[in-house]
């Protein structure tokens, strides 16, 4: 049973206190199930932005000194207090941005075991030892925080994705300006609180609710800013870039994608046919990393079209908090006119649509942003739904002869995120993993799921070339300082 949620307004967290704009506006944010407000957020100005910046620069020096295991220590309450709130974040992601239950579930967990794999890095080494061609010297580097970092978030993981970005930021020693989608601004507002209530001192993390084009925009180009993280959209993202490298500061970028599954002859078929469900259709297919291409051998193409579209048709489209429901609606009006628009697309293009595109109306349909899961066959590599981030429930299906057309085919996109292949041929994934051009390659494993304690990142278009989590996170937070000593 859901829980009834009072529709509340979410303050800005500045400098350790809850407080409304200046602009005295706030924005009202809608479900995809039904168009009914979850809640407010603060419509923020470039005042607000100053005051939240400004926190976080003076925050610094001491949150540097604090020193790494004190700042974990901060991180594991961090991750006991959103525990306590996993039921109630995960069910505002439902209703805000319509995923599953279960899957907002999922997300929330991960965030809290993200947070509790960089609280322990408070206890791991900072620099290395490294031998000097001077016998009486000693040499080693130490890593050191870079600053204020700016975070810009997406919606499509409203929790999972702040937190994989925050939690190495504060662990290494920076403070935060986090600014998150404002389709996903209550689900952050509610991580906000967990974190608000572990302890951090004044200052350093602060966040601000308000547009892209203006709070965005202007936390990058602050001049107290000194890195940015982003994740979203790559046409915003290479505005990010832009931006970022005109004031010389550090920057990473995590973008689009357009993910390919390669079926070949030799695929265990049922595997391959529950992954593209999983990749392509979870989430409604609003992930990065969503299996959005299936390019399949010849020899094996009817059978497994026959069984996906077998599968496709028994996914149950709903409001993602009720049992028995396995796809949510888009998450936004503008999600659902992007994908509907594609489909369309798509038709006109030639392609054959085998499955789903449907709109739902009518009933418990009527408000909500719904789409069947859909599936095109006759597509080529040349089309608008082969080469452009639709971020929804459609898959293209495409022929290829042999494994190397189907790397040719794969690899012909400007994005590099992921791609999987279903093979039980050691040769076809040796030459896989060598060929394709992606920054996350999975064999016999859907396009999507990444594991927090491993690099995640993109090639070409997908990223500007950082990985984000495990271990790799340390490289964008931080600068190392190598330190040369000799006695006097
Ligand atoms: N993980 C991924 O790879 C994601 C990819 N996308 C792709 O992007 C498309 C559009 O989604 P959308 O949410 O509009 O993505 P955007 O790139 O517009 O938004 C991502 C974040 O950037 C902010 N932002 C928007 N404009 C600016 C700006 N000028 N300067 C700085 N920050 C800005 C947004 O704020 P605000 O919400 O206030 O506009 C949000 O916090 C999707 O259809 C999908 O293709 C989207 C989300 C995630
Ligand atoms: O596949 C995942 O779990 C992560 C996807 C992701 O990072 C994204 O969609 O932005």
């Amino acid at each position: 049973m859901a829980t009834t949620f009072a529709t509340k307004t979410y303050k800005n967290f500045i400098n350790n206190e809850w407080i409304e704009s200046a602009s005295d506006k706030t924005i009202t944010s809608i479900s995809p199930a039904d168009r009914e407000p979850v809640g407010y957020v603060q419509s923020s100005t470039e005042n607000d932005l100053n005051k939240a910046v400004e926190a976080a620069h003076h925050a610094k020096k001491e949150w540097r000194k604090l020193g790494q295991a004190a700042r974990g220590q901060i991180l594991f309450k961090a991750a006991n207090i959103l525990e306590e709130s996993l039921d109630d974040v995960a069910e505002m992601m439902t209703r805000e941005m319509g995923k599953t239950l279960p899957e907002a579930k999922g997300e929330t967990a991960r965030g809290i075991a993200i947070l509790r794999y960089y609280a322990a890095e408070g206890m791991r080494k900072d620099g290395d030892v490294i031998p000097s061609s001077d016998k009486d010297a000693l040499m080693f580097t130490k890593r050191t925080p870079l600053g204020v970092v700016g975070v810009i978030t997406p919606w499509n993981f409203p929790v999972a994705i702040p937190i994989w970005k925050m939690a190495p930021a504060l662990v290494y020693g920076n403070t935060v300006v986090w600014k998150p989608a404002t389709e996903g601004a209550v689900t952050a507002a509610k991580v906000m609180e967990c974190f608000a209530k572990a302890g951090f001192p004044q200052g350093v993390l602060n966040f601000i609710t308000g547009s892209g084009s203006v709070i965005g925009q202007g936390l990058i180009d602050h001049p107290l800013l000194n890195a940015i993280t982003f994740t979203g959209s790559e046409n915003v993202g290479k505005g990010v870039a832009k931006s970022a490298s005109a004031r010389g500061i550090k920057y990473q970028l995590e973008m689009g994608g357009k993910n390919p599954v390669i079926v070949t002859k030799e695929a265990n078929i049922d595997q391959a046919v529950e992954a593209v469900i999983s990749g392509g259709f979870r989430s409604s297919g609003q992930k990065c990393t969503a299996s959005s291409r299936v390019i399949v051998e010849s020899a094996v193409y009817n059978e497994f079209k026959q069984k996906l579209v077998e599968a496709a048709e028994k996914i149950t489209v709903g409001n993602g908090l009720k049992e028995g429901i396995w796809m949510g609606p888009c998450a936004s009006e503008s999600q659902f006119n992007t994908v509907t628009k594609y489909i369309e697309k798509g038709k006109q293009e030639g392609a054959k649509l085998v499955s789903g595109g449907e709109v739902l109306k009518g009933g418990e349909y009527e408000n909500g942003f719904y789409v069947t899961p859909a599936i095109f066959e006759d597509v080529t590599a040349d089309m608008e739904i082969a080469q452009e981030e639709i971020f929804g429930p459609v898959i293209a299906l495409i022929h290829a002869a042999d494994l190397e057309e189907a790397i040719e085919i794969a690899n012909n996109t400007k994005y590099g995120l992921s791609a999987s292949i279903f093979t039980s041929n050691i040769n076809s994934i040796l030459e896989f993993i060598d060929e394709i051009e992606v920054g996350l390659v999975r064999i016999n494993a859907e396009s999507a799921g990444v594991e927090l304690q491993a690099p995640f990142g993109g090639m070409k278009a997908s990223s500007s070339g950082s990985r984000e989590q495990g271990e790799a996170a340390k490289e964008f937070f931080t600068a190392i300082k190598t330190v040369f000593i000799k006695g006097s």
